[in-house]
């Protein structure tokens, strides 16, 4: 390390900045006599004055700086690695406390070094202590060399450029979420006064006057090194010119030796080619002759049979490259039969065995029998619902309401549906349908009808919808919708029948289209219904080859019936007891290994080259995909989730992750979800799990802002309940009336399935090996740190969510913070850190007491 840059006075550790040089070469006699003259004048000097001055003693102390410098070396690059762990440690304990506990600190230099730099870096003035460190060996240096050290100016400047490094990276890192402080608590409350009084503004200044003066103490030096830095780059660029310019000149060299070479070759060619055709003309002219004489055919491959022959002396007076030219002219030959020629006749190989049959996936159940429509009450309900008079009075309503507002009709026509019957309106021309719109909560109210909801216009008519709840709403039985010709003869791949529109057709969905759906409502709204039937219908559809479920219950009561399908319809961990995942525990456990299906999905079906599920299976299907490669048919996977607001409460991220990317990439390995929640807030449904899900299903909600969470618009607080739903995909909603099944449904088609032969075991699901520590967030509900509930209250009632405020409120270090931190992402009471942004507080207080509650 060079020091003599900066160490440009004497050092001399006794008298201050007095002269102190040790000669370096031979002194002149002239000097002896100045120096003896020299220290006669400085009153004779003491034994300790000699002690300090003399040579052993400045190699001593020269060797112990330089050792104490590599020790903070060491002490300061362990810091760095592993400060972190020992943080808690050096905040709380003393240094012989930490001594005792020995193997538990991690620094290289021992508990003293971790408290040192610990000291010296977070609790002092951050990377300035390097600068420090630079001291020591500097002084080091100067004492082992026996060169100029200026002890007070290297002290001064070395404690001026520590204390800048100090506050101008303190201002730097001053948001920044790290376990050090990189400005040292100096550099952060320096800082934080600056700002407090002269604004960030100011405190920038203040860096930027710090940092002018440091370069006007070191301009000297720092000329030198840029004069130092232009000599370095101007020899680079002449000697690359020179390398430039040589190169450039050889290269020259070579085109015009190459040139006069071709010259020569080419006077040498012509020169031949001259003296050849001369020859040949003669030859030429000699056969002719012989022809004539002898009566040869005129046959210009006998011609060919003599050689123009070149003399051996112009043969001889070639370089070798045109010899080999002419050597490696085509001759010509009249020695046809010598030529050997190899005919390749392909053939095409018959394979071994000749795929006749395609591959059934239904066969190993081929004896499965769908369950019975019979099994199915069979309820009558009402041809209409709706009697004449019902329907009058409303349009007398509708019609006198609209024309208090000015608003003439010029045809009103009716259809009644299950349990609403709509009113479609065309307005008189001129009329504006904006104008309509303004007044849809004053017609609602002139109706005096609970549940009207105002479609104004119906998307793609020019009409006004009015939809008024029927005095007698009709229920629609699953079994009407199941025997339906349209369900019946729907080849949708997983359809989802879902009831009767208002115009009471059955309406049905196709889950791959979706490919996702979220499902909301209040409680006690026909959620679990809804749920039972989508199950339902796909399980009259599909074969146990072609479906697996995974459902989720939290609840433990809604899905406990499904249990008896394990064998044909559902898909579990192999470890697992419980089909039905019903302790949320397991919950992530589980969805994390779907997404390990889903990626092994994705290789299979990249390997077979194909894009879709579909194709996948149709090549699997015709036996084009080799099982003995791992290829094997692969049903759809039906993810269905009841009650997911507790399972995100309770679980935050660790069941938000895997959702999301389910539902970002699964579509195309044929895995689809369905999350039903009764609390569609934002802190359930998230921007990313919303952005995720295109298929909505909407209950009657209490709120307007709950509609708009789950639909993005209003309507679904203004559903009359009981299986009245709204399906919204991509923007078009329809109004459905969900169809019913009962408990004892569900039971016979579940026993009905459970009679049948099934497979020996549920579909395995692979194993899932945690990334981490091996404990999912969930099963960390137990481990989680002492101070989480706290913590998480400090946070909530603070608004403030950063680990360094924990860290100083709980005095703990800054990894115990930072997992706490964690903890509470995972939970979802905070959000990801983003950059030196604090993060964002997801709960209020009630709602963090409601989370704590439940996982207590
Ligand atoms: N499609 C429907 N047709 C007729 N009645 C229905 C329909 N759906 C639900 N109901 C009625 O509403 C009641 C509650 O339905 P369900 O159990 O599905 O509500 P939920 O939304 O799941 O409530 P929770 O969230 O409390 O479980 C049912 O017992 C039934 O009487």
């Amino acid at each position: 390390m060079r020091s003599d840059n900066i160490l440009s006075d004497n050092f001399d550790p006794d008298v201050l900045d007095r002269e102190y040089k040790e000669p370096s070469q031979p002194a002149p006699r002239k000097r002896n006599t100045t120096r003896q003259a020299a220290a006669k004048k400085e009153s004779k000097p003491g034994a300790i004055s000699r002690f300090i001055h003399d040579k052993r003693t400045r190699l001593f102390v020269g060797i112990a700086m330089i050792c104490w410098a590599a020790y903070l070396i060491i002490v300061t690059l362990s810091y760095f690695t592993h400060g972190a762990d020992d943080q808690s440690a050096t905040i709380n304990l003393s240094i012989s406390e930490m001594a005792q506990r020995g193997d538990e600190i991690n620094n290289a230099g021992g508990p003293i070094g971790a408290f040192l730099s610990q000291s010296a870096i977070s609790n002092g003035i951050g990377i300035g202590a390097l600068v420090i460190i630079y001291y020591f060996l500097a002084l080091g240096w100067g004492l082992l060399h026996k060169g100029k050290v200026g002890f007070w100016s290297l002290t001064m400047k070395s404690l001026i450029v520590a204390i800048t490094v100090s506050i101008v990276t303190g201002l730097v890192t001053y948001k920044a979420h790290s376990w050090v402080f990189w400005g040292g608590i100096h550099g952060y409350e320096v800082n934080t006064f600056l700002m407090s009084h002269i604004g960030v503004t100011g405190a920038i200044l203040v860096s930027i006057l710090l940092v002018a003066l440091v370069a006007s103490i070191y301009l000297n030096e720092l000329r030198l090194l840029y004069v130092a830095y232009r000599k370095r780059v101007d020899e680079h660029r002449r000697r690359v010119e020179a390398e430039r310019a040589a190169a450039e000149e050889s290269r020259r060299k070579v085109e015009e030796s190459l040139k006069e070479s071709a010259e020569i070759v080419d006077n040498s060619r012509n020169e031949v080619t001259r003296e050849s055709s001369v020859q040949l003309e003669n030859k030429t002219l000699d056969f002719e002759d012989y022809a004539n004489d002898n009566n040869v055919d005129d046959n210009p491959a006998d011609t060919y049979k003599t050689e123009p022959e070149i003399d051996d002396d112009i043969y001889d007076t070639l370089d070798d490259e045109t010899k080999d030219d002419i050597q490696d002219e085509p001759e010509a030959t009249d020695n046809n039969e010598d030529v050997s020629m190899t005919v390749n006749e392909g053939e095409i190989e018959e394979a071994d065995e000749i795929a006749t049959d395609t591959y059934d996936p239904t066969a190993e159940l081929s004896r499965y029998h769908f369950p019975s429509i019979e099994l199915l009450n069979n309820i009558q309900v009402k041809a209409n619902s709706v009697d004449q008079q019902e329907m009058e009075e409303n349009k007398e309503r509708i019609t006198s309401t609209l024309s208090n507002y000015s608003i003439p009709i010029s045809h009103i026509e009716a259809t009644v549906g299950p349990t609403v019957t709509l009113y479609e309106i065309v307005p008189a021309e001129g009329v504006r349908i904006a104008k309509i719109k303004r007044l849809e909560d004053d017609i609602a109210l002139s109706l005096a009808a609970l549940g009207i909801r105002i479609i104004a216009p119906i998307p793609g008519k020019g009409t006004i919808g009015i939809e008024v709840p029927n005095k007698e709403p009709q229920m629609v039985p699953i079994r009407s919708i199941i025997s339906s010709r349209k369900f019946q003869e729907c080849n949708y791949e997983l359809p989802m029948a879902m009831g009767s529109t208002i115009s009471k057709d059955v309406f049905i969905a196709d889950l791959t289209k979706m490919p996702h759906v979220l499902v909301a409502g209040a409680t006690g709204q026909g959620k679990s219904v809804g749920l039972n039937t989508i199950i339902a219908s796909l399980l009259y559809k599909k074969h146990p080859a072609e479906l697996k479920f995974v459902l989720v219950d939290p609840k433990m009561v809604e899905f406990s019936l499904y249990s008896k399908l394990e064998r044909h319809y559902l898909a579990k961990l192999p470890d697992e007891n419980e089909a039905i995942i019903t302790d949320p525990m397991k919950v992530v456990a589980t969805l994390n290994s779907l997404c390990v299906e889903m990626d092994n999905r994705y290789a299979l079906l990249k390997d077979a080259n194909v894009r879709t599920i579909k194709e996948y299976n149709n090549k699997f299907i015709q036996r084009r995909l080799n099982p003995e490669k791992g290829h094997r048919y692969l049903p759809y996977i039906v993810i269905i989730v009841d009650e997911f607001g507790d399972l995100i409460m309770m679980a935050g991220k660790e069941v938000e992750t895997p959702i999301a990317r389910i539902a970002q990439k699964a579509r195309a390995v044929g895995m689809h979800m369905i999350l039903a929640t009764q609390r569609p807030s934002t802190n359930v449904i998230t921007g990313i799990i919303k952005a995720n899900f295109p298929g909505r299903i909407a209950f009657r909600v209490s709120q307007m802002v709950d509609s708009r969470t789950i639909l993005d618009r209003t309507g679904a607080n203004q559903l009359i309940g009981k299986g009245d739903m709204l399906f919204s995909h991509n923007g078009e909603m329809e109004r459905v009336q969900c169809a019913f099944i009962s408990t004892e449904e569900v039971e016979a088609i579940c026993d009905a399935i459970d009679e049948q032969v099934g497979y020996p075991n549920a579909y395995p699901l692979p194993d899932y090996v945690p990334e981490s520590d091996g404990s999912t967030s969930l099963g960390a509900v137990n481990d989680r740190d002492p101070l989480f509930e706290e913590a998480a209250r400090f946070i909530v009632t603070s608004s403030t969510a950063s680990t360094s405020s924990l860290q100083r409120r709980y005095s703990i270090g800054y990894n115990r913070a930072g997992k706490i931190m964690d903890q509470l992402e995972a939970a979802g009471i905070v959000g990801p850190a983003s950059g030196a942004k604090p993060r964002q507080v997801l709960v209020d207080s009630l709602q963090l007491e409601r989370m704590l509650e439940i996982t207590a």
